[in-house]
């Protein structure tokens, strides 16, 4: 029977700018195509963290030039451009590394909105980090001269910081399944998707930035997927990471991971999404399970060799 899975990409199957990013999807497709080959019916979702702020980078600087000719572009609008520019080189990397192996499937890159509560409480206090690692002097300069927020982001240096409201309802989830269904590998919801709020007929962008892990969880849901695996740059998740007793682990229930959670062992804005969204896709349906691991590992996790796995 064929398995429907969703596969999350974290920031390294991506890298960094264009070059790097060029460099990444062909690897990241052999993963995935490694998938795809194997039998598994997958769709992909994927980060746009340091995309989604370079973006937004470079429209700045454009509308400092002149700024009635260039106004401002909103952060919705960005993100609506992070999925293109990603899904451009990862539709044509899947789609290279599909016709070298002799399979004839396309791949389509969705445009997706997702929507979400005005009145989300994330609105109010910034949690998600967007664009490029600064020293602790440089992001506090940054952050008085353009009056932004800034975080340190899990030991690895600060960044700006953005709303991140809980994705509630894919707009595109019509056009998602059926083209799934068509047989086709779907590239959707990528960023988190583009932030919006209803208001009657109209959609609205909202200043924000959802966390794919979440926007997996509710896409994976969404197209009542068998397994959501979300590819990042650990192989296992650990509990004490970085400490000298850390520990890794493999197959774990959704009540321990509950606990684990609860006792702090995850990063907020790194590992604690991956693992609340996991714990709640395994939650939602009797006989789903997520996967935690590397991009390069996604095979041999799907098969129980490697990775973490949750479930009931
Ligand atoms: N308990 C933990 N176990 C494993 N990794 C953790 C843990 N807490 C924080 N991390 C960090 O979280 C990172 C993954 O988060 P992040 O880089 O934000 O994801 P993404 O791959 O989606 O870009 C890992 O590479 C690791 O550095
Ligand atoms: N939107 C989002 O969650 O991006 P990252 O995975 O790059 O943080």
């Amino acid at each position: 029977m064929v398995k429907r899975v969703v596969v999350a990409l974290g920031g390294n199957a991506l890298g960094n700018n264009l070059v790097e990013q060029m460099k990444a999807v062909k690897e990241t497709s052999k993963a995935i195509v490694d998938l795809i080959e194997a039998g598994y019916e997958v769709i992909l979702s994927h980060g746009n963290g340091p995309q989604v702020g370079m973006i937004q980078l470079a429209m700045e600087g454009l509308s400092m030039t002149d700024s009635e000719k260039y106004p401002t572009v909103p952060l919705s609008v960005c993100v609506a451009m992070s999925q293109s520019y990603v899904g451009y080189d990862l539709q044509n990397a899947l789609r290279e590394e599909l016709l070298n192996r002799g399979l004839v499937q396309p791949v389509a890159t969705v445009i997706t909105q997702v929507a979400v509560d005005p009145a989300d409480p994330a609105f109010k206090t910034p949690t998600k980090p967007i664009g490029r690692f600064m020293d602790q002097a440089e992001a506090e300069a940054l952050a008085a001269a353009k009056g932004i927020q800034i975080m340190e982001d899990a030991g690895r240096g600060y960044r700006q910081v953005v709303a991140s409201p809980k994705p509630q309802e894919i707009i595109e989830v019509e056009t998602i399944q059926t083209l799934v269904k068509g047989g086709q590998t779907v590239i959707a919801c990528g960023g988190g998707g583009i932030p919006i709020v209803k208001e009657g007929n109209q959609l609205k962008g909202v200043a924000a930035v959802i966390d794919k892990d979440f926007c997996s969880e509710v896409l994976a849901e969404a197209v009542d997927a068998d397994l959501l695996i979300i590819l990042t740059a650990v192989e296992k998740v650990c509990i004490n990471y970085g400490q000298p007793d850390q520990e890794e682990l493999s197959d774990i229930s959704v009540a321990e991971m509950e606990a684990l959670a609860e006792a702090g062992h995850f990063a907020p804005g790194s590992m604690l999404p991956k693992v609340e969204a996991a714990i709640a896709f395994a939650k939602s349906k009797p006989g789903r399970k997520t996967l935690i691991t590397l991009l390069e590992k996604a095979h041999e996790g799907i098969v129980g060799k490697t990775g973490t796995t949750v479930q009931l």
